[in-house]
């Protein structure tokens, strides 16, 4: 198993109750000549109150790692052992396919990238709906919509429907919506990817918020560096193997975050480094088309593998 140096920021201060553990993690998509080994034996252990960032090149794993997290997708082989607020634990890999359902609704918010949300439904309606389906019916479900659309700071566009929201508020709304089962497990696949810089930053932070005041435990999946300012660990996916990287670079052509293997050029006295040779020739063709944001960031050491 590849379990390097992956002990928790909160562990290592002071024991917190694990909220996931992850052992031996695999999923091969097809078989033989057509097999896909999306996510190879990875170890990672996510305590309360912690946000994890899992970055990594396109097609690395990433998503298919967060939905088996939320029992969304099977794994081939391992376990993913979450921890309940009431200290129940359950293997989430382990458990029947007829059991999954309650499990989901029991354990895990879920984010998307384009918030996923019902149009016809006004946010308060979006929010209700996910309450009654976690077991809150009637006026309490009512309640509690309102109750999470103050959290999220949205309380005055309870009446709003989806189309009448911008891309902020709507998000805001599937993450209150995400709350609605109050679950000790949230997990978002790209949450920022639709939003401009200032809406991205104000999405990531009361992601931050939810954790410290809930303990809830969080775990994101982008590629949107913004992210990193708010968590607590930033783990690198590649080939569906954690890697620690030492430094970070940004694309400037697509932006994104790639690690130092990345393809390079070495430009006006920076050493750049590019997703792939695609963005590298564009780069070359036009340099001052684009914009550098960071070069290498000396010291962002971003950790790989598991916490033991
Ligand atoms: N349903 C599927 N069937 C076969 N192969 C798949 C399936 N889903 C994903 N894959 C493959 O598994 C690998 C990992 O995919 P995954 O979507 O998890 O990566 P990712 O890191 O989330 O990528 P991106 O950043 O582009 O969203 C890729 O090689 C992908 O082509």
């Amino acid at each position: 198993m590849n379990a390097p140096n992956d002990v928790p920021r909160h562990e290592r201060a002071a024991p917190a109750p694990s909220a996931v553990t992850v052992r031996g993690l695999t999923k091969a998509y097809g078989r033989g000549a057509t097999e896909v080994v999306a996510v190879r034996d990875v170890d990672l252990t996510i305590v309360s109150g912690e946000v994890v960032l899992v970055m990594g090149p396109s097609g690395s794993g990433k998503t298919t790692l967060l939905l088996m997290l939320g029992a969304l997708l099977r794994p081939t082989s391992g376990s993913i052992v979450v921890t309940g607020r009431d200290g129940t634990r359950v293997d989430v890999a382990a458990e029947p396919e007829k059991a999954l359902p309650a499990l989901r609704t029991r354990s895990f918010g879920f984010i998307f990238q384009d918030y996923a949300l019902l149009d016809a439904l006004t946010a308060a309606e979006n929010i209700a709906v996910a309450a009654n389906l976690a077991g809150t019916k009637g006026a309490a479900a009512r309640q509690r919509a309102l109750t999470l659309l103050e959290r999220v700071g949205l309380a005055h566009r309870a009446a709003a429907r989806p189309t009448e929201l911008s891309g902020g508020e709507q998000q805001r709304v599937a993450v209150a919506r995400a709350l609605a089962n109050d679950p000790p497990v949230l997990l978002a696949d790209e949450p920022t990817a639709n939003l401009d810089a200032s809406r991205g930053r104000d999405l990531a932070r009361l992601l931050r918020r939810l954790a410290d005041e809930d303990e809830r435990c969080i775990v994101i999946v982008s590629h949107d560096d913004r992210l990193r300012e708010v968590a607590d660990r930033v783990l690198w996916l590649e080939d569906g193997r954690f890697k620690t990287v030492t430094d970070l670079f940004i694309d400037p052509v697509c932006q994104m975050p790639v690690a130092a293997t990345g393809p390079a050029f070495e430009w006006a006295g920076r050493s750049l480094r590019f997703c792939s040779a695609g963005c590298r020739s564009e780069f070359i063709n036009d340099p001052g088309r684009f914009r550098i944001t960071t070069g290498g960031q000396p010291g962002a050491e971003i950790t790989g593998g598991a916490g033991l």
